[in-house]
């Protein structure tokens, strides 16, 4: 059986396959393959968006915060991310950036910890943003700030450790990094961790509640399909909640938000992590993305993800001319998020030339071919398409 069979036999057996008929997608001319940067539209939005715009706005203006379920949308849309996260009910609110979130959560984080415990541990390899605020954090808190390679962690973690900063998986070369273990580790160790799961949440399990996660942020625009910005989420367990001590008390997580108190006094809950006026438009754009996961196990977007990304490496691997790309995703299905990294010559000129010839990659910094594989509606003729196209714009160059 050629590769082009193959893809076609996966895609008939693919459990998952009538999905993509619930997102907006060019059918035949585009090879979407950065959902792990902005996810594809599902189709209900729009007709949601137009009715929260022209009605709930529109019509019932300031009674929408009551009667249209306004107010509680950031505990309620946090209830429905929750199950794809593995975290019971009443642990995750939705609002602010990513960024604003991780600043939350690790500076909360802190907060929790004894004066002794001078340093917060970061992931050498995070993505930016993680690494500038830890910085940030590190300077509020008093801490001192010690940036150490994933693969160090558990060393590193020790009784001066505050707390950790760690990417469930790593955004550029796809690692998923040992969520139970490091966690156990910290704990073992005194201290908390913060897990960033921009690159896990929608992709992959990443059982929260069963691994006794302490805090965790993710973002909605990538595998949750929250459109371009969608309000991040942040996770606080339950047995943490009473003592999470918000850097950012803003007065929607007063206990009594309309007494107007000149004295802040925290709501009990996840809600505590709330903190200005959400943004209503967005957080119900995703609020409808989130349709597409009704009947939709975590477990089995993880099947598909690993079967694609097995496929996808298959191809490239029998397509492209030896020794001219470099996987630096792991092969170990246990150390996989859900994309391929590909390092190669002139990354940036070749993911160019791929997006013109309809195979929507991206490319990061210096060198690294992104692929990222969204298993509700990326094919496995998808996954040979984008390893052929790519092995003939190579072999011209
Ligand atoms: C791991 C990770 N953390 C954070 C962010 C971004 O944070 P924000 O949503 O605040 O832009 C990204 C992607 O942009 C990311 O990949
Ligand atoms: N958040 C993004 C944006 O606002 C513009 C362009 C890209 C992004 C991304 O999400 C990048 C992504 N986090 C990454 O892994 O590189």
């Amino acid at each position: 059986m050629n590769l082009p069979e193959k893809a076609s036999k996966l895609d008939e057996a693919d459990a998952l396959r009538g999905k993509r008929a619930e997102f907006v997608l060019d059918e035949d001319d585009t090879v979407y393959l950065d959902g792990n940067s902005l996810g594809a539209l599902p189709a209900t939005v729009p007709t949601r968006m137009a009715d929260v715009v022209a009605r709930e706005w529109g019509r019932l203006r300031i009674r929408s915060w009551t009667e249209s379920g306004w107010w509680t949308a950031p505990e309620r849309i946090g209830d429905r991310i929750a199950p794809l996260v593995g975290a019971a009910s009443g642990q995750v609110v939705v609002g602010d950036s990513t960024s604003v979130n991780i600043f939350k959560a690790l500076v909360g984080a802190v907060r929790m910890a004894d004066a002794e415990r001078d340093e917060i541990v970061v992931d050498a390899t995070t993505f930016p943003t993680d690494g500038y605020i830890a910085e940030s954090a590190a300077r509020m808190t008093g801490r001192r700030l010690v940036p150490v390679d994933p693969g160090q962690l558990r060393t590193a973690l020790g009784p001066r450790t505050a707390a950790a900063l760690v990417n469930h998986v790593d955004y550029r070369s796809g690692r998923l990094h040992d969520l139970p273990g490091l966690t156990a580790a910290a704990h073992a160790a005194g201290a908390l961790v913060v897990w960033d799961l921009c690159h896990s949440a929608g992709a992959l399990p990443v059982g929260l509640d069963a691994h006794g996660v302490d805090l965790a942020v993710g973002c909605t625009y990538k595998y949750l399909n929250g459109g371009p910005g969608s309000p991040a989420f942040l996770y606080v367990r339950r047995d943490l909640q009473a003592g999470f001590d918000s850097p950012l008390p803003g007065w929607n997580s007063h206990r009594d938000p309309f007494g107007m108190s000149p004295r802040y006094e925290a709501a009990d809950g996840a809600l505590r992590a709330r903190v200005g006026t959400p943004d209503i438009l967005s957080m119900l754009a995703l609020e409808a993305a989130l349709e597409v996961w009704d009947g939709v196990p975590i477990e089995a977007v993880r099947d598909k993800s690993l079967a694609l990304t097995d496929f996808f490496l298959e191809c490239v691997e029998a397509y492209l001319p030896a020794g001219r790309v470099e996987s630096i995703t792991p092969v170990p299905h246990t150390d996989r998020g859900s994309q391929v990294a590909l390092r190669c010559a002139d990354a940036g000129e070749v993911m160019g030339a791929l997006i013109a010839r309809g195979v929507v990659g991206d490319f990061r910094h210096p060198d690294v071919l992104r692929f990222g594989f969204t298993p509700l509606y990326v094919s496995f003729a998808d996954a040979e398409r984008a390893a052929r196209v790519l092995a003939e714009v190579i072999s011209s160059r």
